[in-house]
């Protein structure tokens, strides 16, 4: 998809410039074929009015005949088909390649704003009008996008969202009847009252479709359904809505409740959390101690601040930029595959230690804080760097792999996170411990470490679950390294002791 990264909508960017000199092409070529016309139009104009049959002219017969038979036949030739199929053409070219956006990228895009709105609990009409959590943006949604989000949430069923959407678009229609056409204004009553009648409420389809059916009285379908409505309200059986209310999981409540919250550390134990210089004895971080701030003291959540330096942050993502890809997940119901899923919408691409000499600087500094080995074979993974665009997330979630089979044993489960955020998101983004109700903001070149394992190291500490709340506004980059049980034996008993 396209619209799930930055490399995405830049391309789209690109492709939507080529547009425009498609089309501009054709215009200038069109006028530049139109004063050629003119010009012959004019010139044989010209002979024609001269002509007068009875003149004594030994040539006329001959020059009318050519004239109208070879003259007025190359003026036709002007006007090629050509230039319109080559338009055409280079069109359809556009929309067959990789960066042209298809019918996923525009229901994703709808799918995004979905969310934004359920997770941060964002009125539809505050929403279309650009404003969230109380922070106005320069951009806002005019009657015909609300329009087509209506219709994009219709075609997934979700019954809820095209209500609102439509009942968005008829007002904003209302407000400005310039950009309000017939047609549309006919679908959006009759889908909005479809959706009513979905979600159960009789006596709302009711009044929508009688609207409709007094401003389009021609509406082959109000009258029936005007009956039917009429017949059910009738019977004063309490309808049952049709639509099925997915349950949320626990998981799911807790993390939209943080990534709803602004304050996201806690407050009980906010006065006991500490920041220190750390240099753990090693004598370059005498010089040159790291920031470290506690985020959470029992399981231990620590954040590192300049873990990766801006020059650092422009290499590596210079590095994936190009080849970025959307994201997967193990599945845990099919024997670990792994697949796309709605559960992380993201972009990513994995650096490996050896892709640049800086990656070096990079692990040091991930040593000095884990004090975990980050070199040897199969102590870490590769490094994973992450972008997240409007809607982006990923839900609660065990980075542990214990629950995903057999074929991670070798290297050992993942026994810590290093999560480096590559930039400050303008809204949304922060990561949320679901099980200890808290979360952190993405601040650039600051690192959050969390062990996934209890201190034993053999089982996953279930305090661990934690997910990425969607990016509402800007985009999120982040990379991550994780370390792996196997070659820590000897720096991990006592250091992960709490
Ligand atoms: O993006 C985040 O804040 C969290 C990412 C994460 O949990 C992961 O990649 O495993
Ligand atoms: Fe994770």
């Amino acid at each position: 998809d396209l619209y799930s990264s930055v490399v995405g909508l830049e391309k789209l960017l690109q492709t939507e410039n080529k547009i425009i000199q498609i089309y501009r092409s054709f215009v200038f070529k069109t006028e530049q074929q139109i004063s050629e016309l003119k010009r012959q139009i004019e010139k044989l104009e010209k002979e024609h009015k001269n002509t007068t049959i009875y003149e004594n002219d030994p040539f006329i017969s001959f020059h009318l005949v050519k004239r109208i038979l070879v003259e007025w036949a190359a003026v036709e030739n002007v006007l090629s088909d050509r230039l319109l199929q080559e338009t055409r053409d280079n069109i359809t070219e556009l929309q067959i390649s990789n960066d042209f956006p298809t019918n996923e990228d525009l229901s994703g895009t709808a799918d995004a704003i979905n969310l934004i709105s359920d997770i941060y609990n964002i009125e539809i009409t505050s929403l279309a009008d650009g404003v969230m959590n109380g922070i106005q943006y320069p951009s806002h949604l005019s009657a015909y996008d609300c329009y087509i989000l209506g219709i994009q949430s219709y075609l997934r069923n979700d019954f809820h969202h095209t209500y609102s959407w439509l009942d968005e678009a008829l007002k904003r229609f209302r407000n400005d009847r310039n950009t309000a056409d017939a047609d549309m204004i006919e679908k959006a009553l009759d889908i909005k009252a479809y959706s009513a009648y979905k979600l159960g409420d009789l006596s709302i389809a009711l009044n929508i479709t009688t609207e409709l059916l007094n401003h389009y009285p021609n509406n082959s379908e109000a009258p029936g359904n005007i009956e039917y409505y009429k017949y059910m309200l009738n019977r004063k059986e309490v309808p049952k809505p049709k639509v099925i209310q997915h349950s949320m999981p626990d998981s799911d409540i807790a993390y939209r409740n943080i990534c709803r919250k602004t304050i996201l550390s806690p407050v009980e134990i906010t006065p006991q959390l500490k920041c220190h210089y750390v240099h753990n004895d090693v004598p370059f971080l005498r010089l040159a101690p790291l920031k470290e701030e506690e985020a959470f003291l029992n399981p231990r959540i620590v954040l590192f601040k300049d873990a990766l330096y801006d020059s650092e942050i422009k290499l590596l993502k210079e590095m994936v930029k190009s080849e970025l890809h959307s994201a997967l997940v193990v599945n845990t119901e099919e024997d670990g595959d792994e697949i796309y899923s709605i559960n992380r919408v993201a972009q990513l691409n994995w650096i490996k230690r050896n892709d640049h000499p800086r990656m070096r600087t990079i692990l040091q500094r991930a040593e000095d804080m884990t004090k975990l080995d980050p070199y040897c074979t199969d102590c870490t993974e590769d490094l994973q760097v992450v972008n997240y665009a409007v809607g982006g997330l990923y839900k609660p979630h065990f980075d542990s792999l214990e629950d995903y089979g057999l074929r991670y044993v070798e290297k050992g489960d993942r026994i810590a996170t290093l999560l480096y955020y590559m930039n400050d998101v303008d809204q949304g983004g922060a990561t949320v411990f679901t099980k200890l109700n808290m979360g952190v903001l993405p601040e650039k070149g600051t690192a959050l470490l969390w062990y996934n394992q209890l201190p034993d190291g053999n089982k996953k500490d279930e305090r661990s679950m934690h997910g990425a709340c969607p990016v509402v506004a800007g985009t999120k980059w982040i990379c991550t390294l994780w370390f792996h049980a196997k070659g820590q034996e000897l720096r991990r008993p006592c250091e992960l002791k709490q």
